[in-house]
């Protein structure tokens, strides 16, 4: 039987976790963990998401902030904008919501965000501590944090003897993921577009993490029977089935294709994306207890 991994479940616990630290901390005389999410443009799926990770925040009774920024906005105002947070003692989290709209350079402006309040994971001291095997001081990566939690609800947290590829290379997910996996023992793999031949690849992993952005590439016979499959690919596309102009959600991995070959899967919607906000929130509870000098929970 394949296990159709729940995210949205994984992610609700993740959540009360949070919200149970976030009480604690209050409890203690600090105050509330606070969490600033900067959007710069109105790219509707963008603000769709930066919606669901402030009113997540507000659940988990944090203060969230919004920063609604007009797509004109320049690089200096933005960076202007990241240092005020920076300053600002009532914030432990600042998340510049990507990709940041034509010419801004986002580069500069996560390397600008304090390694402390990174709740994304992205600044250099993050992801050099994570390349390091340090993962007990810096802030993880969202995405590959909780597909991380997915893969240890199947294999446990040693993933000793198991081949893993990870297809995608960026920053934000494939290389975090790629670093997550090799420090809990995986023999990692990791695949791009440049790769000579991912199905081949695909077939010697016991687990299988795509993040390419392109709808359904994963396929069945790219499979070893039984390997584990996390889906991280959010594609919209069009659903004339649902009625004109109307879309879906689906992810890099042909789910009915792959179902009946793999172990466990994982779908979208409601797999790993629900996992990259409660990780957010996670993350900030985490910036919060070390702002304030007291021992950080794990998630
Ligand atoms: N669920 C969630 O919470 C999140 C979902 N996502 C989703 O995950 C997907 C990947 O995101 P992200 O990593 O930011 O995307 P990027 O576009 O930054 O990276 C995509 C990667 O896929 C590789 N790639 C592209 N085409 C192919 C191909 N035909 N064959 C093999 N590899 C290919 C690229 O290779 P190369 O490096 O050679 O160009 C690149 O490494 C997207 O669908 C995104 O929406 C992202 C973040 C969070
Ligand atoms: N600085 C930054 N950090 C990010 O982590 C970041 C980002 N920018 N830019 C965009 C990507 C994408 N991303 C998602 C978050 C949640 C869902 C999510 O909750 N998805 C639901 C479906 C939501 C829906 O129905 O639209 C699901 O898969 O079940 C998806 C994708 C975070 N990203």
């Amino acid at each position: 039987m394949t296990t159709v991994i729940d995210g949205k479940a994984a992610a609700a616990s993740v959540v009360d976790a949070v919200t149970e630290a976030a009480a604690k901390l209050e409890a203690r005389g600090h105050r509330k963990p606070g969490l600033a999410v900067v959007i710069v443009g109105d790219d509707p799926a963008s603000h769709a998401y930066v919606g669901a990770k402030s009113r997540m925040a507000k659940q988990c009774g944090f203060n969230s902030i919004q920063h609604t920024l007009p797509a004109e906005t320049s690089q200096a105002d933005l960076m202007a904008l990241v240092a005020s947070l920076n300053e600002d003692v009532e914030i432990d989290g600042i998340l510049v919501q990507l990709p940041l709209p034509k010419p801004l350079d986002s580069e500069p402006v996560i390397q600008s965000i304090l390694p402390e309040k990174d709740v994304d994971g992205l600044h250099v001291v993050n992801a050099g501590k994570l390349a390091t095997g340090d993962l007990k001081t810096g802030l993880i990566s969202c995405t590959p944090a909780g597909a991380m939690i997915l893969v240890r609800q199947i294999h446990g947290k040693d993933l000793s003897g198991l081949n893993a590829l990870v297809i995608g290379r960026s920053n934000l997910f494939g290389k975090p993921m790629a670093q997550l996996l090799l420090n809990a023992n995986a023999t990692v793999t990791t695949g791009h577009s440049r790769s000579r031949d991912l199905p081949a690849l695909a077939r010697q992993a016991d687990i299988v993490v795509a993040a390419v952005g392109r709808p359904q590439m994963v396929k069945a016979d790219w499979l070893k029977p039984g390997a584990t499959v996390i889906d991280v690919g959010i594609n919209r596309v069009d659903a004339p089935e649902k009625g004109e102009g109307k879309f879906k959600l689906v992810g890099d991995v042909d789910f009915s294709d792959c179902r009946p070959v793999a172990g466990a899967i994982s779908p979208v919607p409601g797999g790993v994306g629900p996992m990259t906000i409660a990780m957010l929130m996670a993350n900030t509870v985490i910036a919060a207890y070390r702002r304030a000098g007291e021992e950080a929970p794990s998630f």
